[in-house]
């Protein structure tokens, strides 16, 4: 009977790909330590005005093997008609801002752009490529490096400073000189090792394969997609829209969900495992985690101190997000997905999202400001009250966006420890972690945020995998 611990987005996952691995519903538990299942996934509609607040995730990419993935997904909840594409065509998706000397820029979002000479660069940024084809490869080869360091190698500092940084904030949260170069560049990492150089490696691999591309046969949502040329989506009534389906779907196949469930260890025994919780303890055949990597490592330490250190060794950082709702018209001047915030600045907001710009909210503006992250502690201390956080935002809205007005609603959020940071030499933990599980031949999978990739698609994927992995006794 396989057991999941943890209720947010990749634990409802793991159940539903359990149930489409024909394993009855009956046999399958999911126990939630809180109060409600989604995790970090939450959209509040407002009682009086209806807007909804996100204060986790709000949208999700379409593309690749893993936006494909979801798309399937989401196509047999049947939540088809529930999605709200952002189009490539509009603002949203072609004006995304950083904020850098003082001042907001556009980023190029096409090709054209790359040879136009942009505010805060120096040069146009085919200069970077340029920069990359002419510098060698490092002269010992590397095993990791940050993106950081790796960005300004190849393609040059203001690339590093105004393009990377800012990114690697807007993805989780954090310093791109702790974060691993593996995080969101792998494959341009591994070519410059083999090859190099970014540019060459590159080269080299479209020689090498032509224009064969892997077959695959796309769901009928992912080719609407496609067709549609959907750059990022949300669904009505907020994200939180799919994990309440996933809850039902699970509910419905008689799946045992329980909230305020807080598992407080786990102990494995020959034949699996025993889940200890204050009402007592119950027994299992396996243990299917989706949750922190933080929070499994203190469940294993008695038994297994070598997996919890390596469990421990991934860092989570804080976010303070605050929504901000203006019923008065459109008090944002500025088009676009948002801005972020190039940590040279030394401000303690990372970025805002102009939520009204993304989707049709009528005559209201909808802001979200997200702050702290890698520097939480460093601007905000241990223990910021919500109004500190509050004040923050309100001060950078009218710094940068030169908002004046007093919004009609607003709302702080907290999250602790809620992005995990894949910092230099994560890959090579996360396969001895999994090295640790075959070598003691534990009954335990792995799932969610803390192993293969942050995003939504990233955990429904980590859930699919580990439940494939998951031999049916
Ligand atoms: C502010 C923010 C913005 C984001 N924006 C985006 C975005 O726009 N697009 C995108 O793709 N992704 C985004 N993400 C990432 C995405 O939200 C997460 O990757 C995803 O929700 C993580 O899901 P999870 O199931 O791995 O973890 P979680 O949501 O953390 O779920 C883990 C669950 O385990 C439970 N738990 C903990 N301890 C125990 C215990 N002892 N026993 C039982 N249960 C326990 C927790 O209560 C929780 O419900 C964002 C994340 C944040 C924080
Ligand atoms: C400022 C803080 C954050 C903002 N979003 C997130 C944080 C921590 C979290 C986040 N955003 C995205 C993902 C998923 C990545 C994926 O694998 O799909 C996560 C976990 C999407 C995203 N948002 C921005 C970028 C560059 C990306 C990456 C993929 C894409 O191009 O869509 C930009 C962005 N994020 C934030 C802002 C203010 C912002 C600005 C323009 C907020």
């Amino acid at each position: 009977m396989p057991t999941i611990l943890g209720g947010g987005l990749s634990g409802l996952a793991a159940g539903y790909y359990l149930l489409r691995k024909g394993i009855p519903g009956s046999q399958i538990k999911l126990f939630e330590a809180s109060s409600r299942l989604g995790g970090w996934i939450k959209s509040t509609r407002n009682r009086e005005h209806g807007i909804i607040f996100e204060s986790g995730p709000r949208t999700i990419r379409p593309i690749g093997v893993n936006g494909r993935n979801t798309l399937a997904l989401l196509e047999d909840l049947q939540l088809e008609k529930q999605i709200v594409p952002i189009l490539k065509t509009s603002a949203a998706a072609q004006r995304r801002l950083i904020y850098v000397n003082n001042q907001l820029h556009v980023l190029p979002s096409n090709l054209k752009g790359l040879f136009r000479k942009q505010t805060p660069f120096s040069r146009p940024l085919i200069s970077a490529l340029l920069h990359d084809i002419s510098t060698g490869k490092s002269s010992e080869s590397l095993p990791d490096e940050s993106i950081y360091n790796f960005a300004k190698r190849r393609f040059g500092q203001e690339i590093a400073d105004y393009a990377i940084s800012p990114m690697i904030c807007g993805i989780c949260a954090g310093n791109a000189k702790e974060i691993s170069v593996k995080f969101l560049m792998k494959d341009l990492f591994a070519k410059e090792q083999k090859h190099g150089g970014v540019v060459k490696g590159l080269l080299a691999s479209a020689f090498a394969q032509g224009a064969k591309k892997a077959p695959e046969a796309p769901s009928e949502l992912a080719n609407r997609a496609k067709a549609e040329k959907w750059s990022i989506y949300s669904l009505q009534g907020g994200l939180e829209t799919l994990p309440r389906a996933l809850e039902s779907h699970l509910q419905a196949e008689n799946v045992l969900t329980r909230t305020n469930k807080d598992c407080l260890g786990i102990t494995f025994r020959p034949n699996g495992a025993e889940l200890t919780f204050r009402e007592g303890v119950e027994e299992v055949d396996s243990v299917i985690s989706a949750l922190p990597s933080y929070k499994l490592a203190e469940l294993v330490r008695n038994q297994h101190p070598e997996l919890s250190e390596m469990l421990s060794g991934i860092p989570y950082v804080d976010v303070g997000v605050v929504n901000m709702h203006y019923s008065s018209g459109n008090v944002l001047k500025e088009q676009g997905f948002g801005f972020l915030a190039a940590p040279a600045e030394k401000i303690p907001i990372l970025g805002v999202i102009f939520d009204s710009c993304c989707f049709d909210l009528g005559s209201n503006t909808v802001l979200t400001v997200m702050m702290g992250g890698a520097w939480f502690r460093e601007y905000f201390g241990a223990t910021p009250t919500e109004e500190d956080l509050l004040a923050t935002a309100q001060t950078y809205l009218k710094k940068i966006l030169k908002i004046d007005q007093k919004p009609t609603s607003t709302k702080v959020n907290i999250l602790r420890k809620c992005i995990p940071q894949y910092i230099v030499g994560h890959h090579d933990r996360v396969e001895a972690i999994r090295k640790y599980l075959v070598t003691q031949k534990l009954p335990l999978h792995l799932c969610g945020a803390a192993y293969d990739g942050v995003g939504i698609n990233d955990v429904i994927l980590s859930a699919k995998t580990a439940v494939e992995a998951y031999k049916v006794s």
